[in-house]
């Protein structure tokens, strides 16, 4: 499966940075590919070598003006001309998405794919490791907009909000076997 995962370009420490290498280590061992934004920075980086130390693959998309940024190690890296088209690809390339901790970055990403998805651009599952309750803010505007008539469609056909990286692949298993 190919997996693509948002999430922050700065060094955390472990609180956050635990969970997600124990979810990297699961993704490779379980022999599928990390699709992500090509950086060695931070947990950005910390994913990828977890990754690939599990055995499974990279496939790094990246924009021009981060390429300096770019992980060595990567199977594949894919240049974009900018962020829009990059986030693009990160969607076109993926079975599902997968979202850990992270900044504005990362926000945005979140709410394009849960923008297309209300539209019906693509049907792919959206999965948020929820380390620490790092995106509860998150998951209660949703869950207003939900209650409140804001969404053409229910919250929980868009969006999956879990605890542990076994639970992200559970989720990921059954909709695969669906
Ligand atoms: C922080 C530094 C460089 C950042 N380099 C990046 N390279 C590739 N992709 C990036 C980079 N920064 C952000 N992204 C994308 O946004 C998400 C992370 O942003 P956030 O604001 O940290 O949440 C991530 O999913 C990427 O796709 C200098 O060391």
């Amino acid at each position: 499966m190919n997996i693509t995962v948002f999430c922050s370009a700065y060094s955390l420490d472990d609180r956050y940075a635990a969970p997600a290498a124990e979810f990297a280590r699961l993704l490779g061992a379980g022999g599928h590919t990390l699709v992500w934004g090509g950086s060695n920075a931070g947990l950005m980086g910390l994913l990828a070598d977890e990754v690939k130390a599990a055995g499974g693959k990279l496939v790094g998309v990246m924009v021009e003006l981060l390429a300096h940024k770019g992980y060595p190690g990567a199977d594949e890296l894919v240049m974009t001309g900018d962020l829009a088209e990059r986030k693009a690809e990160l969607l076109a390339r993926a079975d599902a998405v997968v979202v850990l901790v992270g900044g504005l970055g990362t926000l945005d990403e979140i709410t394009e794919v849960l923008e297309l998805k209300k539209h019906n651009l693509h049907g792919k599952p959206i999965v948020v490791l929820d380390t620490e309750g790092f995106w509860t803010g998150l998951r209660v505007q949703l869950e207003r907009m939900d209650t409140e008539g804001f969404l053409p469609r229910p919250l929980d056909e868009l969006i999956t909000f879990v605890q542990t990286p076994a639970e992200v692949f559970a989720l990921l298993d059954s909709h695969q076997n669906s």
